[in-house]
């Protein structure tokens, strides 16, 4: 069974927690696709839900399938979270921004009352940090973040598209770092990251994830926190 067919296999189980009346976050990325072309068929056959996206991308796709896209500030708070991961631990601990979406999403977990992440089964991971860890960075403070980046041994990387600097949706730039040689905890990294000024997001997800879906093979495997 390919990862493409695990993603679907996962994203199907997920849709089946929203319900009419729900406002619903949308993930972004190749799996969270799946699950927004499956909210479409839905509304299609009466589900009503508002939504809230996580990109410019997801936005441009939920909309074209029908789904009612609001903004956050409209929705206020959200019922329900369904996002992809770059990599995703037993403890429920995430790396995400991939595809440069991280800060958008972490806002968006940060404000659902459930967070449900679906993957295929290459993303389950016993330890963080095979995948490189996205940080979103201010344009202003990018070169002096990622010298800094270098001194502590995370061998930082500024991320491309061709010959330009890769930029997010909120118009910043993207360092894809290495934790894996690093000994410092995972919560503990975040803070020291996080306490670079000029460092906006990183794509660790450590404590919003509730459910974790997986697909794999045929089947997808639910487990709860
Ligand atoms: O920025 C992108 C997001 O965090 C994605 O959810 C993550 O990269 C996983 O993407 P995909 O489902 O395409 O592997």
């Amino acid at each position: 069974m390919s990862a493409v067919n695990e993603k679907k296999v996962a994203a199907l189980e997920a849709v089946k927690y929203i319900k009419s009346g729900m406002t619903v976050g949308l993930g972004t990325g190749s799996t969270a696709f799946f699950m927004i072309e499956a909210i479409g068929e839905m509304v299609k056959n009466g589900l009503e839900i508002k939504a809230v996206a996580t990109s410019e991308a997801t936005k441009k796709s939920a909309t074209n399938l029908g789904i009612n896209v609001i903004t956050l500030a409209e929705a206020k708070r959200l019922d329900v979270t369904i996002d992809g991961a770059d990599e995703v631990d037993e403890d429920f601990q995430l790396i995400k921004g991939g595809g440069g979406a991280l800060l958008r999403e972490k806002i968006v977990a940060h404000n659902s009352d459930l967070n449900i992440i679906i993957a295929d089964s290459s993303k389950s991971v016993s330890r963080l940090g095979k995948f490189k860890l996205p940080i979103e960075t201010i344009p202003f403070a990018t070169q002096l973040i990622i010298k800094e980046l270098n001194e502590m041994g995370l061998k930082p990387v500024q991320r491309m598209n061709g010959d330009e600097d890769y930029k997010t949706d909120e118009n910043n730039d993207i360092v894809d770092i290495d934790i894996w040689d690093t000994n410092i905890k995972l919560s503990d990294l975040e803070q020291q990251l996080k306490a670079i000024p000029g460092i906006v997001e990183t794509g660790l997800f450590l404590t919003s994830t509730n459910l974790v879906i997986i697909g794999k093979g045929e089947q997808a495997t639910t487990s709860k926190k």
